[in-house]
């Protein structure tokens, strides 16, 4: 075997050189914080001809107060993502792998924490980490709506009604009112998480609904999955999509599922199916989830009892499904 591999594998002089210089610079990915000339080179500044450095669009997104379709500031998601609790979960991967466990099984964070993210136990543990989560959702939340609507307007035409399915803080919300201000929108959420939201029962078109989505969805024309899916195992997308098809009207009254996740490799290569591989095991760390294929998507949406789907469009990393009763 091994004698057949070298007659087949034979690397010129400059594959073997770029080889060696890409494995140097995976093994030593750790030190490009520290320095802000490895920062440009890795593209989070741009360095001029001065020899100074200045913001480019990723930089951008980690200034505080920077506002994009409102407050875009990134930061909290780069807090989160770097902090000692999603590092220490992720290298308790390994001994997750060998565990037998009895009864459900916890996601690697789960099993190093003894806490799980969204939940009462997080707080619990540490209320600043938890905050933290939560501020990393609503910045993600907000990040995403703004391309959706202005490049995607045919999801929203002719629709009146929409339930937004663990909406967070109603960021999405807001902004589909405000681009569409004939809809009447619905946030659902965890009373742990209407709690927080300081406003009022009802303001203006949306309404803030606490429950959960495995028993109830609030009934509208169309029900919005954004960034929730990936979050849950086969089994619970499967109850929560049929608890969003109880929601809605039938397609020929204009009844819909909208889905924002990933399509695992709705990219072809590069840095973005890095991405969506590294957001595949963000999900294996942190949840019970996963990242999806088409396939996949698929096969959940038959067995929740759906008759079809389109992706609408794919957006950068993601991508907009609607899903048809
Ligand atoms: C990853 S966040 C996505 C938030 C938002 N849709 C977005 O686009 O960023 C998942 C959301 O689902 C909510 N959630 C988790 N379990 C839930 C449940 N059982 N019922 C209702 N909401 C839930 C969480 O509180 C959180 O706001």
């Amino acid at each position: 075997m091994a004698g057949q591999a070298e007659k087949v594998f034979v690397p010129t002089d400059d594959e073997l050189l770029q080889a060696q210089s890409d494995l140097w610079r995976h093994s030593l990915c750790y030190l490009t914080p520290m320095s802000l000339r490895c920062l440009a080179t890795a593209g989070v500044f741009t360095s001029t001809d001065a020899g100074t450095y200045r913001l480019n669009p990723l930089s951008y997104l980690l200034v505080d107060g920077v506002r994009i379709d409102g407050d875009a500031s990134q930061t909290a998601i780069v807090r989160a993502a770097a902090s000692r609790y999603y590092v220490e979960a992720a290298m308790g991967l390994a001994d997750w792998f060998r565990k037998d466990f009895d009864g459900p099984v916890p996601s690697p964070f789960e099993d190093v924490h003894g806490a799980a993210i969204f939940e009462e136990s997080m707080a619990l543990l540490d209320p600043e980490m938890d905050q933290l989560i939560h501020d990393a959702v609503a910045a993600h939340d907000h990040m995403g709506i703004g391309p959706v609507l202005r490049q995607c307007s045919e999801l929203f035409e002719g629709l009146e009604t929409l339930t937004d399915c663990g909406g967070g803080d109603g960021t999405t919300a807001r902004s589909i009112v405000e681009a569409y201000p004939h809809i009447k929108c619905t946030v659902l959420d965890l009373p742990k998480v209407m709690d927080k939201v300081l406003l009022p029962a009802e303001e203006g078109a949306v309404k803030y609904v606490s429950g959960d989505l495995f028993h109830v969805v609030p009934p509208a024309q169309a029900v919005l999955l954004k960034l929730v899916l990936h979050f849950w195992s086969d089994e619970d997308c499967i109850k929560i999509l049929a608890q969003c098809k109880k929601a809605v009207p039938p397609r020929d009254a204009g009844g819909k599922v909208i889905v924002i996740d990933i399509v695992l490799g709705s990219v072809s290569a590069g840095p973005m199916l890095e991405t969506q591989h590294l957001m595949d095991m963000l999900m294996l760390v942190m949840t019970r989830g996963r990242q999806r294929e088409e396939k996949d998507w698929s096969d959940i949406f038959t067995k929740a009892g759906f008759s079809g789907y389109k992706i609408v469009k794919k957006l950068g990393a993601r991508a907009v499904i609607e899903v048809y009763p």
